[in-house]
């Protein structure tokens, strides 16, 4: 039978256990030239041991830039960095692929090209906080997308698309979640569009179907994931039609044969609970890849989850943090590291690459 340790093919991307690491922010990068570091080829070797490590979010331009010190994935410095990641996970015999992010509105002028506004469905803004050089600042107001944009955007993704393959990853994710452009271009509160890109779902869902169809055509479905966060308010995120947008866009995911679904089930980092007449078991019923779940999972809930079939793969996040083999320690029912809150964002090895794995069990 199926467990949370045995392995399973997400499309191509051959996974060893069914316990993925999400995708985790830490604001590591050099802020220039958005290039990873050793450290970061530490911090992801030590977590190999995933069946699927999915790589923080990582920018596809310069305008799709939305945090101090987050990598890019568009520059060949940037390939080359990312290379010496891939070829260390590598090694190590884990399966990594890269998460394609392009932040729309989440970002501020002092991260932008030239200092320019950031782009959006709408001129509507994000109403948080985002982190630049200066601390915490409030989000820009951004600009809408002018509709001869859309091209150029989805050329974007596929220019990053390609750089990821020279980078070496074995697939890619597309970010789709947490109020970020796609989910911007998704939803009721950010776009407010009366083009081909806004008002009904299908108008709602083209870029990203846009994006897919781009994207798959380089990696091939089998090596394209898609993180979608249906419920979650991240982000000053929101959408009148929550069911219905995803009732809609979930079975347009099947034709391209995607490696996997990732679903961020309610609040990202926050309350599973969902309103009335929302259902997420609804939704998997309508995708027929490999479902992986994600939001506050611990060991049993995702045992339980595998084992009964409610998810194909768990991706966990904070426990990933604190612990590098952390499937090692599910397995054995180990205790966990506490995770230290003050080093999750910024910083530089500690809190990154120093948290201890168990002692190593001499078999
Ligand atoms: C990429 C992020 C996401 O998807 O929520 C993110 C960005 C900054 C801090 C935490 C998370």
């Amino acid at each position: 039978t199926e467990t949370l340790f045995t392995p399973i093919d997400a499309g191509a991307l051959h996974a060893k256990n069914r316990v993925v690491m999400a995708p985790l922010t830490r604001n590591r990068a050099d802020n220039d030239t958005g290039e990873v570091g050793d450290m970061h080829v530490d911090y992801y070797r030590q977590r190999a041991g995933a069946g699927i490590i999915i790589t923080e979010a990582t920018q596809i331009s310069p305008e799709g830039k939305g945090y101090f010190q987050t990598p890019g994935i568009h520059t060949e410095g940037q390939v080359a960095a990312w290379k010496r990641v891939t070829d260390a996970v590598h090694e190590t015999g884990g399966t990594i692929v890269i998460q394609l992010w392009h932040v729309g509105r989440v970002s501020h002028t002092s991260l932008q090209p030239g200092g320019g506004q950031p782009v959006a469905p709408s001129a509507i803004s994000a109403g948080v906080q985002t982190f630049t050089a200066d601390g915490f600042v409030d989000t820009s107001t951004p600009r809408a997308l002018g509709l001869d944009e859309m091209p150029r955007v989805v050329a974007d993704y596929v220019h990053a698309a390609k750089m990821a393959k020279k980078a070496g990853f074995d697939g890619v994710e597309v970010h789709g979640a947490n109020g970020y452009l796609l989910d911007q271009f998704l939803k009721t509160g950010s776009n407010h569009r009366t083009d081909a890109y806004g008002g009904s779902p299908e108008n709602r869902a083209r870029l990203l179907l846009e994006v897919l169809d781009a994207v798959t055509e380089v990696w091939g479905g089998d090596r394209t994931g898609l993180r979608l966060s249906p419920f979650s308010p991240a982000n000053g995120i929101e959408d009148a039609h929550a069911q219905e947008t995803a009732e809609y866009l979930i079975p347009k995911l099947n034709r391209f044969g995607l490696a996997y679904l990732h679903m961020i089930e309610g609040a990202t980092g926050g309350p599973r609970e969902l309103d009335e007449g929302q259902s997420l078991a609804a939704l998997r019923k309508l995708f027929n890849g490999v479902y992986m779940g994600n939001n506050g999972y611990d060991r049993a809930m995702a045992i339980e989850a595998v084992e009964t079939g409610k998810a194909d793969m768990v991706a966990f996040g904070v426990p990933f943090i604190a612990n590098p083999d952390l499937p090692e320690r599910l397995r054995q029912n180990a205790p966990l590291n506490a995770p230290d809150k003050d080093t999750f964002y910024g910083g530089g090895r500690e809190g990154y690459t120093d948290y201890p794995a168990l002692p190593e069990t001499v078999s």
